[in-house]
This record gives structure tokens, sequence and C-alpha cells, in this order.
């Protein structure tokens, strides 16, 4: 079965003075449907630049990216963000929600760029607000909803495009315990409905045990991903 997100051997050199750094050391990484691992290791060790070179921001310096089988790294500038928008689904810590949209316009803006028909868009963000529990709030702009609720627009903005595979950057940061765990529950729960191949960088160890696997990041290089212990 073709995984939807594999990185081959993955090296990535970022230019430093005279010579380079090396900020993954031939990294492999799979990730099967319907399946969330969690990214942890200390800072610097290179959990942003993995996640960057999954989510074909960054072109890896050798080794290859693969998205439900396509290798990302062997195709043009266009075809690679044809393909991210086809693929990928990111959600970075803070929710950069524009403060003028509505928690509705903020997912057909998502979805205008894909070039979904209006009412298709409408009919889908609606749903998809539904399904991160903010039925209710479809017409609230970011300063009227509370941190939890920024990130869940966040994340329905995320899922709009139907991403096989769900990239997401310490989640948490902004919020208080209580938040914090429901928004990992509410990953763990649309990585399971949606089938995605979540990978979601951490620093909250405390909810590592909600996802499937955990793989350790240190200097660039990645441990195998054991699975996580349950409560
Ligand atoms: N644009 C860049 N140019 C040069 N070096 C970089 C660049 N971005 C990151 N690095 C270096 O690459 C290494 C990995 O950085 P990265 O941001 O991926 O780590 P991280 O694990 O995400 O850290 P943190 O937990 O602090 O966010 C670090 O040594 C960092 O200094």
């Amino acid at each position: 079965m073709t995984l939807p997100l594999s990185l081959v051997n993955t090296t990535l050199d970022y230019p430093d003075g005279d010579g380079t750094s090396t900020a993954l050391d031939d990294v492999s990484l799979q990730v099967g449907a319907g399946s969330i691992v969690a990214l942890a290791g200390p800072s610097g060790s290179g959990k942003s630049s993995l996640l960057a070179v999954a989510a074909t921001l960054i072109r890896p310096t050798s080794g290859l990216v693969l998205l439900d089988g396509v290798d990302a790294t062997a195709l043009a500038p266009r075809d690679t963000a044809a393909l991210r928008r086809e693929k990928i689904g990111i959600i970075f810590q803070q929710p950069n929600l524009l403060a003028a949209l509505t928690a509705l316009e903020q997912l057909q803006i998502a979805s205008h760029l894909r070039g979904l028909p209006p009412k298709r868009s409408r009919t889908r963000a609606l749903e998809l607000l539904d399904v991160v529990g903010l039925a209710g709030y479809a017409h609230r702009r970011p300063h009227q909803l509370s941190g939890g609720q920024r990130q869940r627009v966040n994340i329905a903005r995320a899922l709009m495009g139907s991403p096989s595979v769900l990239l997401v950057d310490e989640p948490t940061s902004a919020l208080d315990h209580e938040r914090s765990e429901a928004v990992v529950r509410l990953l763990v729960r649309l990585t399971r409905e949606f089938g995605l191949a979540t990978v979601m960088v951490t620093h909250d160890l405390e909810f590592i045990p909600l996802t499937d696997a955990v793989a350790s990041m240190r200097d660039g290089r990645l441990g195998p991903p054991v699975p996580a212990a349950r409560p």
C-alpha cells in the first residue's frame, strides 16, 4: 500500500559562512493513513526543518519526499506547489488568522485558492467548523474567539483542501493545559476520521501518550518511531 508520507534518507544542509551546517542528517520517516506521530527533541535538533521538508516548503539537499507515492523532490517548483496544495495541510504554532475575516471566511479563502466553487466551499467550511466543535462560531472574527477556538479554526482551515498529510508545529504552545489536551485529542480524532498521516512537533511530553508513536530528533538525526505508551 502506498504511504501518504515517506521521507527517504533526506539530508538538509543550510549555508553557513563558507561551509554548510547540517539540519537533517539522513532522516527517514514513514507515516501511514490514520496514524499520528509525535516528533520530539531539543531546541535546534531539526524538528521544524523536518516539517518544512515534509511540507515541500524546503527541498532537501538529498533524499526523497514521497507524498502518496509521488516524489516531490523530482518535480518542478510549480508542480511541487500544486502537489502541496493537494496533499498537505499545515498547522503552525500561531493560528495566523486574518483579523478582518470571520471563521467561515478564513476557511473559504483557503478553498478559493484551490478553485473550489463558492457554494461547495461554504458547505465544506461549515461542515469542518462543526467537526472541530465550532458550529455556532462561523461568523465570529478572531478577536471574538478564545485562543483554543482560534487554533480550532486554524485546524479546520488546514483540512479545507482534503489533505492526506497533516503537519503540525507545536499546536499547543500558546494554550493552557486543558485547552492543549483538547487540541491534541482533536488532532488524534481528525487523524482517524479523515485517514490522515499526521506528524506533530511537540514539547509537551505529557500529550505524547495520546498519539500512536513518538520519534525523537537529536542533532539532525531521527530515531526510529516507538509506540507511544497508553495511559
Ligand atoms: N534558515 C536557516 N539557515 C541556517 N541554519 C538554520 C536555518 N534554519 C534552521 N537552522 C539551523 O538548523 C538546525 C535545526 O533547526 P530547526 O529549526 O529545524 O530546529 P528545531 O528542532 O525545530 O528547534 P526548536 O525546537 O527550537 O524550534 C539548527 O541548528 C538551526 O540553527
